[in-house]
């Protein structure tokens, strides 16, 4: 992505304190307009700090925050009109119908969208007159998802969106949230589910005790982790450790069952065959893969090493 113009999202030096412990410590980054930002990180983090200084909910101790040049917090009447929030379960009174809080919550804006082709979109039609309170897991995720869209706002904030839904429901929402962003609107995406990221997001900043860890694309973080490249077999015989050690461009060897999976680059598959053939050792089940996010966020975060 070739990026020309100013930030939608601006965040430069946040820091947020609580009891004299900083939980966001100088958390910088921008995101474009028509992107799909994710924030990610291990829990307690700081994610969700940050995405609540971003909607003017928290005020940050120092730093700033832009959303389309203004500030969350001293504008924040402004803010909430092109920025939609996904509300919290508590938030939704339990009797209101999906019909209700649709009408309730467009009339709050001034240029609302039709609520009735949203609800069609997200699958929420014959829902309609059946109350908040009886909705399943993933029809209520459903609906915060329209009612943060329903202000028609240029970015929505989407706080664990998933966490909960069954893996069906978990790639429906997915898709929603690709139409979302294809229909012009920017995301900022928090979640800690390595597999939402990769598929949706284009840019991850990877959060980790406060700080900035890592900024890039999915594939440009699983470049930048030390192995990119995951080689897993089980040995016909026990293979000499301090050779295994001493693969070029090696970042793990882990044991388990009698297999061996090493984490690395190019260079250590070339290296481990030829020393497989030297010691006439018959590498079983041999499987050679990239590397995912989650070796990438485990590398980047160092939530690996115990
Ligand atoms: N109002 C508050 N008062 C005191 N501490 C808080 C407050 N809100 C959050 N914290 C602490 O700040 C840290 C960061 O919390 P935050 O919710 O931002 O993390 P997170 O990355 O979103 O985590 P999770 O994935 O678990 O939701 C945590 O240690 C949390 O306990």
């Amino acid at each position: 992505m070739t990026i020309t113009s100013a930030p939608l999202i601006e965040v430069a030096g946040l820091r947020k304190t609580y009891a004299g412990r900083a939980v966001v410590d100088g958390v910088s980054f921008g995101v474009q307009e028509g992107e799909i930002f994710g924030v990610l990180g291990p829990n307690g983090a700081g994610k969700t700090t940050t995405v609540e200084c971003v909607e003017g909910l928290r005020t940050p101790d120092a730093g700033t925050v832009r959303v389309a040049g203004l500030d969350p917090v001293r504008d924040h009447e402004q803010v909430t009109r092109i920025l939609g929030a996904q509300l919290q379960e508590s938030e939704i009174q339990p009797k209101l119908t999906v019909r209700e809080a649709l009408e309730l919550y467009a009339s709050f804006y001034p240029d609302p969208l039709d609520w009735r082709p949203l609800a069609e979109r997200l699958r929420l039609t014959d829902k309609l007159g059946t109350r908040f309170a009886r909705l399943s897991g993933g029809q209520k995720q459903r609906l915060f998802i329209a009612l943060a869209l329903v202000g028609n706002p240029r970015v929505v904030v989407l706080d664990e969106l998933t966490t909960g839904l069954d893996p069906r429901s978990r790639r429906d929402t997915w898709q929603l949230i690709e139409e979302v962003r294809d229909s012009g609107v920017t995301v900022l995406l928090v979640t800690h589910f390595m597999e939402e990221a990769q598929r949706l997001c284009d840019r991850i900043a990877v959060i980790d005790q406060g700080r900035v860890a890592a900024l890039d694309t999915p594939d440009g973080l699983i470049r930048q982790a030390a192995g990119a490249i995951v080689i897993s077999f089980t040995p016909s015989a026990p293979l000499d450790e301090r050779e295994l050690a001493a693969l070029p461009a090696l970042a793990s060897v882990a044991h388990k069952d009698g297999r061996v999976t090493l984490t690395g680059g190019e260079a250590t598959v070339d290296a481990l065959l030829t020393l497989l053939a030297r010691q006439h050792v018959t590498a079983h089940q041999l499987r050679v893969s990239d590397a995912t996010l989650d070796d990438a966020f485990l590398d980047l975060t160092g939530a690996g090493q115990s």
